[in-house]
């Protein structure tokens, strides 16, 4: 059994004898159980009296001096006048008072149309990954729609989802005060504990239950510690610990989130050789650090280094495995140690890379006369603003603009890019900035509408919804067909983006052969994503139309059933692909940019003329 040693958990003791671990394990569980239900129990009950009323007193009638004073009493009796006739009540329920009031009929100009049944969707800022529907049916779909025939989804599940055995959140609950307990007061590893396999889950997966739920207050914490945080063995090395991080936290670009849902496969970032040769690292610093700097000049009174540990090598050298240009004043403060020391390890690590090829991609390792290093130029904001700079290269210029992106970014400020004719606005790494916009009813139903003005180009938003695969796309195609309305992007053969049951705004783009929008799809850190621009400038108060493609509506053989309003002629007519595309889009890798870039996209010239 491990007996594992961290700084961060307790010191765990051994239990040599397997039953005795077992035996501990399923009493401390069995003690907990007891002391939850009995409590659930009492809380319960409790419950149910403070919500029983114990005496009922009878509110006071309505006040009929209100009635007295009515301009309507007493009126001059006339045809076009109807009475209603009050009795007021007593609080032991016998007849006070008897009396009429006269109205005169309210004559209704215009008939108010009630509103179809629409359903809403949920509101999300990215995309979800959801790849197939379950094989459960969570619901009967459109249960209160006659028309609706549901045995088809019935045919296209497997069982209900009524038919799955609930998780009880109760045995989170025990769970997780059951290792609690273990860990805690018993000093048992969360290793020894998953070994007896006696808890319903994974000491990993309990650890993660604090963080994803709240727990009834079921006794009082005030005095006990909570779970330690992580059982990362101090034994395991700083790439080890580190990997653990990224693991959790997603290292998508886009996301960098922890437990993210959209990116199912976590990929632990590539490590990556070094662009900016150890001579040159001076470039990237504008002003030295502080006075151990290793751009300062050695002073004799600070001269005493401090004592470096493996450890500590090993955790700068595995932070230079995954980024190598950061510069040693970054780094000190990250690693703890004086700036100038940083520097001088890092001329090890740079012998190491040479002679192992670590941290080199491709097998490639930086060579200083080679000519991959492109010379950084301080302060890019100034650099860049001066557009007199004469031999400013295409990758220079991607390059810089990038800088001053990722700068802007931290400042929270709006940001355009420029990529070749292309302009991408961004209010921050993790979210796209948007046009304020507003749905209401439009032609075919509702539509988007601008709420104020832009220019040709830039970006209204993006379409977000639930990622999905193709056969799922094929299993919802009932739902789209029946609701007369499709909320679908087909992004390439494998995935759509469906903004039936999750998306935002943009699924109220109509559409039109004379689109003032259009789509373009960019690969963000190799996630595909939608991005709807304007066409041409466009008011406040202008309908947003994309065109769908040339497959979305064909002949004219009836029109799009269901939907609010869609009596009105429809541009092209039965739904046959429910599913919009870019006119001549056909994959995905035709509308990104070559490796190496981080946002990429497609030409949008072919939308429909504006
Ligand atoms: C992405 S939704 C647009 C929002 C939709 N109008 C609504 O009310 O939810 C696409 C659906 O809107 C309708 N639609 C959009 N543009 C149309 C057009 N030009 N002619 C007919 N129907 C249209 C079709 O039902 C289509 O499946």
């Amino acid at each position: 059994m491990a007996s594992t040693l961290s700084t961060s958990v307790p010191t765990y003791e051994a239990i040599s004898d397997e039953s005795e671990l077992v035996a501990l394990v399923s009493r401390v569980y069995r003690v907990v159980w007891e002391e939850y239900h009995t409590w659930a129990l009492q809380n319960s009950e409790d419950a149910v009296k403070n919500s029983t009323r114990t005496s009922y007193t009878r509110p006071p009638p309505l006040c009929r001096e209100v009635v007295a004073e009515s301009p309507l009493q007493a009126p001059e009796l006339s045809d076009d006048l109807e009475a209603f006739t009050i009795t007021d009540f007593d609080a032991s329920g016998s007849v006070k008072q008897i009396f009429e009031v006269y109205s005169r009929p309210i004559t209704v100009d215009k008939v108010l149309r009630p509103y179809p049944p629409y359903e809403s969707c949920t509101p999300i800022s990215r995309n979800i990954m959801v790849g197939d529907d379950p094989d459960y049916l969570p619901f009967i779909p459109f249960s209160d729609d006659p028309s609706y025939d549901y045995r088809y989804d019935i045919c296209e599940h497997k069982y209900f989802a009524w038919h799955v055995p609930n998780a009880d959140p109760d045995s989170e609950v025990i769970a997780y005060e059951t290792t609690r307990r273990l860990v805690v007061d018993h000093k048992i590893s969360y290793e020894d504990i998953d070994e007896t396999e006696l808890l319903p889950f994974s000491t990993e997966e309990i650890r993660k239950f604090h963080r994803k739920r709240d727990f009834p207050r079921w006794r009082d914490t005030k005095d006990l510690a909570s779970l330690p945080r992580s059982s990362i063995a101090a034994a395991q090395g700083p790439k080890e610990i580190t990997n653990y991080f990224l693991s959790t936290f997603c290292s998508n670009l886009n996301c960098v989130t922890g437990f993210c849902t959209t990116h199912l496969e976590t990929q632990l970032p590539s490590t990556v050789p070094p662009r900016i040769p150890y001579s040159k690292l001076g470039d990237i610093v504008q002003e030295p650090c502080g006075r151990d700097c290793f751009m300062q000049p050695i002073l004799a009174e600070n001269s005493i280094g401090t004592f470096w540990q493996p450890a500590d090598t090993e955790f700068l050298f595995s932070f230079l495995d995954y980024a190598p240009d950061s510069s040693s004043c970054d780094l000190a403060p990250i690693c703890r140690k004086p700036c100038r020391e940083i520097h001088k390890q890092r001329a090890k690590y740079r012998s190491r890379s040479a002679s192992s090829n670590a941290g080199a991609k491709n097998g490639k390792v930086y060579n200083e006369h080679s000519s991959e290093y492109t010379p950084f130029v301080p302060s890019p904001l100034s650099w860049a603003k001066n557009k007199e700079q004469p031999h400013m290269s295409e990758e220079m210029e991607r390059l810089l603009l990038r800088q001053i992106a990722l700068r802007q970014t931290l400042r929270n400020e709006q940001v355009f890019m420029l990529y070749g004719q292309h302009r991408v606005r961004s209010g921050g790494l993790l979210t796209v900035w948007s046009t304020r916009t507003e749905v209401r009813e439009s032609k075919w139903g509702l539509g988007l509408f601008m709420l104020e003005s832009c220019d040709e180009g830039d970006l209204i938003a993006e379409y977000v919804g639930e990622l999905i695969c193709e056969p799922t796309f094929d299993s919802r195609n009932a739902h789209t067909n029946h609701r007369g309305r499709s909320y679908v992007f087909k992004l390439n053969p494998t995935f759509s983006v469906d903004g039936a049951n999750a998306g935002n705004a943009t699924r109220y783009i109509n559409h039109s052969p004379n689109a003032n929008c259009g789509t373009t799809v960019c690969l963000v850190n190799g996630e595909h994503r939608v991005g709807i621009y304007a066409a041409t400038r466009l008011e406040k108060g202008d309908e947003l139309f994309i065109n769908y493609g040339p497959k979305f509506f064909i002949s004219s053989s009836g029109s799009p059933k269901g939907g609010p309003n869609l009596s009105a002629e429809a541009e092209g007519t039965s739904l046959e692909l429910p599913a919009f595309v870019m006119p001549t889009y056909e994959h995905a890798s035709d509308a990104t940019y070559s490796e190496g870039s981080d946002v990429s996209m497609e030409d949008g010239s072919e939308l429909g003329e504006p």
